[in-house]
């Protein structure tokens, strides 16, 4: 359930297994494209190849819920979204298990693997299931097991990455390995769907408050004259590994993630003990204005007004090579400097110049900058600053 970044790789992955799958979106763009054998997501490296060898064959797309009664395993990926307080909006979640709820049938298996909540395959996706079956929990098994690809590398992850599974009960997570064992290498069986959708949450949680640190880190060795890669190549070793500094966190995941927990705690009247992930948050999120104001002082050396000065930010997608822009902090700031008034456009290697204007900001190409902040390497190039030796 759910054909989508996360979806189509892993259903390629059990069709290359021999295993008959039916996959079931309700974009029928994307089940025709599918069906006739072409890949939708062409930057997943090694996905063309399972696509045209499977789809339409092995690999069965379609819209309607019904074309999957004949399966015994249902495994629902479809998106969590999360709204303008950061709590998640279960609607497509709660309608994709209610659908399925209505083919399930009794020794069923349903897999939840889209990242949660802690508790969410237990409470939430149960009730829709047995709401919608009029089955039992121990008539049919319910677990979860959270996907871990990482976009651009899906398919050698899924051979490769260790994955875990856990059930609501302790049945559910033998039956679950057992399927899974036959399409994932590498998975280790953990003792409940909590702990598996725990596990998920913590690693986005590890690289949220890494990445702060390696953020701080960077700003107190600017501010002390000292070269931080120098010093983080060396401090780096078996168990100290500095993340690396940048524009703030962006994607679908991590900056997500933490706040399942900061909110939880919320609701318990325990916020106290989930501080420094709120922290890690705003650290990582206020990179902008530290960016922004380092720009403002490059702006500062060229000899010109500063609304006429033009100021190219190299780099708007939320990570190096992919082309997605979701939640990027790099746009962001172009956008948090555009709002100041400021002449500022952006230009991208991943995205055509349609595409930038798409995002409301001017396409510019760096040579024609006065000022050029590439936002991955983090360097700031003026051209033409006046003190510049002669
Ligand atoms: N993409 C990643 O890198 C990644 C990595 C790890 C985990 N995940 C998890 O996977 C989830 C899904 O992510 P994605 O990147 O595949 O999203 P996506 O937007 O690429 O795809 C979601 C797909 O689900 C379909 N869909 C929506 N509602 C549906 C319904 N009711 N029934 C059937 N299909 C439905 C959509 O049409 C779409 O094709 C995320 O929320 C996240 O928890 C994604
Ligand atoms: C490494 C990995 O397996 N990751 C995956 C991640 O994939 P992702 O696409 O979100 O990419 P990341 O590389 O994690 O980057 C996120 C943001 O952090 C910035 N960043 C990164 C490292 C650093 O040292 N300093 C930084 O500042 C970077 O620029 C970007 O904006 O989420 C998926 C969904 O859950 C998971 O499968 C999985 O954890």
């Amino acid at each position: 359930m759910g054909l989508g970044n996360a979806g189509l790789p892993l259903a390629a992955v059990i069709a290359d297994h021999g295993i008959q799958v039916v996959g079931v979106d309700i974009d029928r763009r994307r089940c025709d494209l599918i069906n006739s054998g072409k890949n939708p997501i062409p930057q997943e490296v090694g996905l063309d190849e399972l696509i045209s060898r499977y789809g339409g064959k092995g690999l069965v797309a379609t819209t309607e819920y019904r074309d999957a009664v004949s399966c015994n395993v249902f495994i629902v990926i479809v998106p969590l979204f999360i709204d303008k307080n950061h709590n998640p909006d279960f609607r497509t979640l709660e309608s994709a298990f209610r659908s399925l709820g209505s083919v399930l049938k009794r020794g069923d298996l349903v897999v939840l693997e889209t990242t949660v909540p802690p508790g969410t395959t237990e409470g939430l996706a149960l009730r829709w299931i047995e709401e919608s079956s009029e089955l039992k929990l121990g008539q049919f098994y319910l677990a979860h097991s959270p996907e871990r690809i990482m976009t651009g590398c899906s398919i050698s992850r899924l051979r490769e990455f260790p994955k875990v599974i856990g059930g609501v009960d302790e049945r559910s997570g033998i039956v679950a390995y057992d399927v899974y064992r036959r399409f994932i290498p590498n998975l280790r069986l953990v003792s409940s769907a909590r702990v598996a959708e725990m596990i998920k949450v913590m690693e986005g949680c590890y690289r949220d408050v890494n990445i702060a640190l390696a953020n701080e880190l960077f700003k107190i060795s600017n501010e002390l004259g000292i070269d931080f890669h120098e010093a983080r190549e060396h401090a780096n070793h078996e168990y100290c590994h500095i993340h690396m500094p940048s524009t703030g966190v962006g994607g679908h995941c991590i900056p997500v993630y933490p706040w399942f927990l900061i909110n939880e705690m919320v609701r318990r009247e325990r916020a106290e003990d989930a501080v420094m992930l709120r922290t890690a948050r705003e650290l990582n999120d206020g990179m902008i204005r530290y960016w922004m104001d380092r720009i403002m002082d490059g702006c500062m050396r060229i000899d010109k007004p500063l609304v006429d000065i033009r100021i190219c930010i190299h780099g708007i997608t939320y990570r190096p090579g992919v082309r997605e822009l979701h939640h990027s902090r790099n746009l962001a700031l172009a956008k948090l400097l555009k709002s100041r008034g400021l002449k500022v456009g952006a230009y991208d290697e991943t995205l055509s110049k349609e595409e930038v204007l798409k995002t409301g900001l001017e396409w510019m190409d760096p040579e024609d900058a006065d000022v050029v902040f590439n936002s991955f390497e983090l360097s700031l190039t003026i051209r033409h600053p006046r003190d510049a030796p002669a």
